[in-house]
């Protein structure tokens, strides 16, 4: 039987479809080709129609809740999202209501629900628009929202949730002088610490610069332990964790000597078609972090495996595609890779931790019981000090804590955790 023909909305619907019912996650998914058979633009949209659904998913349940005596199948009811949220943040009426339609129409199992979609979205359309903006804004799954209220109480975590909300302006890295950048750009903004900020950018590769490899895409929070590390011309550093690569590139335009290593060949690759956009070069390893044997290097950069729970904004399935089931074993892989990294260091080198994850369990707690099972490091405070990181930020045992609340009148940044430990000179 021929398939049917792939669209922005039906591929979105897919999306939403693996992620609630699946369990996976839209960015392996993607990697894996599911939006391969779309043109490049309509794939940019399908991913947005699926992150705006995702964002305002619980609003949609909400206004659809009004219109339906019970959930109807996971298919149908996503499809009814996806149209609710379309419609009430601007979407022509006649149009989406009538591509979901024959959306539900195609198929072979649901397709006796068309007059549901129709009835349900035409009402939406009708009135729910009038109240998406009184409705709260979206709070964390459950798993997600009590560990993290926890730790940083409720107003921080309802300050979060209006970032996840608002979502992420693209962050760019410069290979040089980021003023240049900007100039290169004509647009933009030079954020406190160093990156640049586009709101409104577009298609990434059709920006200026692109090809000559001049910038990288990269959250301003995710280029921050780089230059935490400061790396010298020179210096042997390693780079554990290192795909894809953004952190590599920031090493190797120091000037550093850098070895970039990932246990995943495919994601490795990335770091290879990254180094080479940007005329850079690094040592590219493909290994597993707890059996390298290499060095002893001046610095290693370790980038955990986490619960990614800091990037939020940009990644909106996570909290549905998770349960927080792998949270265990994260920790414990974390704290064996710090282990494992401090064996890799000079006397009086140098390792930067970090993780973009907005629990304390897969940051301040890492480096506290890495203290206590290692009495001889020092915590580098003063590594921390940098252009437009905020005293307030650095936590009491000495590491950095950034998180998506912060800026909010410049767009936020990705939740982050970084701290710099020291050997002693003569370990
Ligand atoms: C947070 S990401 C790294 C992001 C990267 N540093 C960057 O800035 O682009 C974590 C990486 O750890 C890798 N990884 C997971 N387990 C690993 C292991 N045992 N050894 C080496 N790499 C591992 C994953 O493949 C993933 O690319």
């Amino acid at each position: 039987m021929s398939q049917p023909t792939p669209s922005a909305r039906r591929s979105a619907v897919h999306l939403l479809d693996q992620v609630m019912g699946e369990g996976r996650l839209m960015s392996d998914m993607i990697a894996s080709g599911a939006l391969d058979r779309l043109e490049p633009a309509d794939r940019a949209r399908a991913q947005r129609l699926a992150s705006d659904t995702l964002r305002g998913l619980e609003r949609a349940d909400r206004l659809l809740q009004r219109h339906l005596r019970k959930p109807p199948p996971l298919h149908v009811f996503n499809i009814l999202r996806l149209g609710a949220v379309e419609l009430c943040t601007g979407g022509d009426a006649h149009g989406v209501v009538n591509d979901l339609v024959g959306i539900v129409g195609s198929h072979k199992r649901y397709g006796n629900l068309k007059g549901l979609i129709n009835a349900v979205l035409r009402k939406i359309a009708d009135d729910g628009t009038k109240t998406w903006n009184d409705l709260r804004v979206p709070r964390l799954r459950r798993w997600l929202r009590e560990p993290l209220v926890a730790a940083w109480g409720a107003g921080p975590v309802g300050a979060m949730e209006r970032a996840h909300f608002a979502g992420a302006p693209l962050d760019l890295t410069a290979k040089g002088d980021a003023d240049e950048l900007l100039t290169m750009l004509g647009t933009g903004t030079l954020l406190p610490t160093g990156s640049v900020r586009l709101s409104d950018a577009g298609q990434v590769s059709a920006l200026p610069g692109f090809d000559d490899g001049a910038w990288w895409v990269q959250d301003a929070a995710a280029a921050i332990p780089a230059r935490v590390l400061a790396p010298q011309p020179g210096e042997t550093v390693l780079d554990l964790c290192a795909a894809p690569g953004g952190k590599t590139l920031q090493l190797a335009a120091a000037g550093a000597d850098v070895t970039a290593l990932d246990i995943s060949e495919k994601r490795m690759a990335r770091v290879r078609e990254n180094l080479e956009r940007c005329g850079l070069s690094a040592h590219c390893v493909i290994g597993d972090a707890l059996e390298h044997a290499g060095g002893p290097y001046d610095a290693v950069l370790l980038d955990a495996p986490c619960s990614a729970t800091g990037t939020i904004r940009r990644h909106p399935d996570l909290p549905f595609a998770k349960d927080g089931a792998e949270f265990a074993a994260l920790i414990g892989l974390q704290a064996a890779m710090i282990d494992h990294a401090l064996t890799l260091l000079k006397p009086g080198g140098r390792l930067v931790f970090c993780t973009c994850s907005l629990l304390p369990d897969e940051g301040e707690c890492q480096v506290e019981e890495a203290c206590e099972r290692h009495p001889e490091l020092i915590v580098e405070r003063g590594a921390l000090e940098l252009p437009g990181i905020e005293a307030a930020w650095i936590t009491e045992e000495g590491g950095l804590r950034l998180r998506p609340d912060y800026w909010p009148e410049l767009g936020g940044m990705d939740g982050f955790y970084i701290a710099s430990l020291r050997l002693p000179a003569g370990a």
